[in-house]
């Protein structure tokens, strides 16, 4: 599980590990588990649909592989060209050969979208590294996402290559036609809603309805106060969770848990969880990446019980997945928030109808 994350336990003060009990013989674990996944056959017929661009840089990986040359390949491409396509039609073809493809990204929802991904945490830039000379780039322009808008395609490649035309500002022109009107009253929000969440009920169960799109915002807050709205009008069997908060090394008791209790810092969840039967819930630490549970995992809410949620994971290569999720002390991952050093016992779950740009990286929104 450590190494799923990027660690060794090694690295942790614990006694030596007695490898006579190691099952694997003298075949380190890693490669009998990397030999051991199994290859999706729609993923192995992938390659039959790949694009030009896709086919291009396919053929000369794979012409590498086969002659068994070393080299490094840079993918680079706008969200929706096709990156993560081409790369399990690359692990099919290559696991399919019987051959080891170790997938890893640097974050663990972009790896559970790669058969068998793993986390590898980077502290480097790519650029900067004297490896960038001998990388080979490979450049995917057509957005597969968007394919049956092609104007819409056309303008985000646009955007995202810097050339969409700007005002004296540097602003560039939204299409009213993807605008919800801002008429700066009370209301402004619940149409931003409506126009994204259907009413009904029933859409609002549909596990793919409600995960097929979200409201994304800068800010923590905002996506706050969107998504108590949403849980107050989405009906069914409701549950709230308290978080225990408290201060480590705090033996005067300066920092009461009333006050402990109206925090809500960057990463972590709100003191007051209020959840509703199917609603859908952001995962916010790696819990077990190697089983789907990564910070950013998407579930939808399936029953609760005292000191565990009932859940179902609905992105990824784990899609279906039944899990408890455990109530867990987190700290704050920004040190410089506050003078103390802060701790929270709760679910380590937020409500996913709206959420940051941030934690909106990787994620799947197709709608
Ligand atoms: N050759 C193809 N034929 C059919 N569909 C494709 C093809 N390539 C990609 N797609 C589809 O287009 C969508 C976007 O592809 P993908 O997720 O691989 O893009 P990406 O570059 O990894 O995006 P992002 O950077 O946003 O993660 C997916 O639904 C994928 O199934």
């Amino acid at each position: 599980m450590w190494h799923s994350m990027g660690k060794d336990i090694e690295s942790f003060p614990l006694p030596e590990i007695d490898k006579r009990h190691e099952t694997t013989g003298d075949i380190p674990r890693e490669i009998v588990e990397e030999t051991s996944i199994e290859v999706d056959p729609e993923d192995v017929s992938l390659h039959k649909n790949l694009n030009i661009e896709q086919r291009k840089a396919y053929d000369e990986i794979l012409a590498m592989v086969d002659r068994q040359r070393g080299g490094i390949f840079f993918v680079d491409g706008p969200g929706g060209t096709g990156k993560t396509f081409l790369y399990r039609a690359l692990l099919a073809t290559i696991r399919g050969q019987g051959k080891i493809a170790v997938a890893t990204a640097t974050s663990g929802v972009a790896a559970s979208v790669m058969p068998g991904g793993r986390t590898q945490i980077v502290d480097a830039s790519l650029r900067g590294s004297e490896l960038w000379n001998c990388m080979r780039q490979l450049k995917l322009v057509r957005n597969m996402r968007a394919q049956n808008d092609p104007w819409f395609a056309e303008y985000l490649l646009r955007i995202g290559n810097g050339t969409e035309e700007t005002n004296d500002d540097g602003e560039i022109l939204l299409p009213t036609s993807i605008c919800v009107p801002n008429k700066t009253d009370d209301t402004a929000l619940d149409r931003l809603i409506d126009s994204i969440y259907q009413t009904g009920n029933a859409y609002l169960k549909d596990p793919e309805y409600i995960t097929s799109r979200a409201i994304l915002s800068t800010r923590n807050d905002c996506v706050d106060k969107i998504n108590l709205k949403m849980i107050d009008r989405f009906q069914g069997e409701e549950m709230v969770y308290h978080s225990f908060d408290s201060v480590e090394d705090d033996p005067h008791n300066y920092y009461p848990p009333e006050f402990l209790n109206t925090l809500t810092p960057n990463g972590l969840p709100p003191h007051m969880l209020k959840l509703k039967k199917n609603c859908p819930i952001i995962l916010l630490r790696n819990i077990d990446p190697a089983n789907g549970l990564c910070n950013g995992t998407r579930l939808v809410v399936r029953g609760f019980q005292k000191n565990a949620i009932d859940a179902k994971i609905v992105v990824g290569q784990h899609f279906g997945m039944r899990v408890f999720l455990p109530r867990i002390p987190l700290c704050s991952s920004d040190d410089d928030m506050f003078p103390f050093s802060f701790k929270r016992k709760q679910f380590p779950v937020r409500l996913s109808f709206a959420m940051t740009i941030n934690k909106s990286q990787g994620q799947c929104l197709p709608a």
